[in-house]
């Protein structure tokens, strides 16, 4: 029997496709209560993820449970886990309300749902009219309708934003709050950090098919830094007054020294104080989108490199933090 937790637990995740290594040991829980979003570039290894936790691709190492089972064994699978994988397509001469009908059987579910599914999404007034006319918004709400229509106590949603106008962004965002804070379960990619930054409270990122960050967004968005870029008669000189003063510093490329978690106007203070003149100063913030670029490109080039993952994990081991995957 399943324990009816409404977690998705993935341990130890990897498929290869040939010499593709699309996803790579990845382990991280996804708990009821709370949207979390599943980012990572294009390639990265979400959708071949989503398609093992729902069982329709088979592991080359590792499990993907939901409610403590893996997919396949789940009692009743519609009622646990509703799925919204790639951008559908609906019969076109077929009107929504039919379309739902048909899954609606198909699921044993009654047709009273299909009413209520179509109301969820607000699609209640369009349900006469075929799916022909409807714009990608409404396509995308009529296939959240579908993954409604058992009632599940989990979403899977692989970018559901895709192609939403910033009203149907935040119509969808509302839904997915309402949703998880009635204690259900939400796991949706997107390639856009911005797109979800504020629909999600929790962030599992990958990269190259491997997590680069498990935890809060609150905790990724305390990890923005500020920094003080100057340029300075003496570099070297300056460096080590810095450092001495406990700052880390780095030389870029074009001979001047980033100094982390400094603003411009305590390196002036204790530029002054060595007496190294200053050719020119810039305050630098490292943004949230910055910080998801650095962590999937591998370029990560802040005060304390990924290797530092356990000084970055969140305290009370909500989640990992970076370098995640423990
Ligand atoms: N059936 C398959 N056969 C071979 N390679 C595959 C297959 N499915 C996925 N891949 C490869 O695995 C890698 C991960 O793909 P996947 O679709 O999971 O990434 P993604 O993060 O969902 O990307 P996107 O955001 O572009 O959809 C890619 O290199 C992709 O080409």
């Amino acid at each position: 029997m399943h324990d009816g937790s409404g977690q998705i637990m993935v341990r130890g995740l990897s498929k290869s496709f040939g010499p593709i290594h699309a996803v790579q040991d990845l382990s991280f829980t996804v708990r009821p209560g709370a949207v979390t979003g599943f980012i990572g570039p294009n390639g990265s290894g979400k959708t071949t993820t989503l398609r093992m936790i729902l069982g329709l691709v088979a592991p080359t190492a590792g499990t993907a449970t939901i409610n403590g089972l893996p997919f396949h064994r789940l009692p009743n699978p519609a009622h646990v886990v509703g799925a919204v994988l790639d951008a559908q397509s609906f019969h076109p001469g077929r009107t929504a309300r039919n379309h739902l009908r048909c899954y609606a059987a198909a699921m044993g579910v009654p047709d009273a749902q299909v009413d209520r599914a179509l109301e969820l999404v607000g699609l209640a007034s369009a349900g006469k009219h075929k799916t022909g006319v409807f714009s990608l918004g409404m396509r995308q709400r009529l296939a959240l309708a579908t993954a409604l229509l058992g009632d599940p106590q989990v979403l899977v949603l692989d970018e559901p934003a895709n192609g939403l106008d910033p009203e149907g962004i935040a119509w969808l965002r509302n839904f997915l709050r309402t949703f998880a804070a009635s204690g259900r379960t939400v796991l949706m990619s997107s390639h856009f950090l911005r797109e979800i930054e504020h629909t999600v409270d929790q962030l599992v990122i990958i990269s190259r098919g491997r997590c680069v960050y498990d935890g809060h967004l609150d905790e990724l968005r305390a990890a923005q830094r500020s920094r003080a870029l100057v340029q300075a008669a003496e570099p070297g000189r300056l460096a080590d007054t810095l450092q001495h003063a406990g700052f880390g510093i780095e030389y870029l490329p074009d001979g001047r020294l980033a100094v982390n978690g400094a603003d411009s106007r305590t390196v002036a203070d204790l530029a002054l104080e060595a007496g190294v003149a200053l050719y020119g100063m810039q305050d630098e913030r490292i943004g949230l989108e910055e910080l998801f670029f650095q962590l999937t490109s591998g370029q990560y080039t802040g005060a304390r490199p990924p290797a530092d993952a356990q000084q970055w994990a969140p305290p009370g081991g909500a989640g990992r933090g970076f370098g995640g995957n423990a």
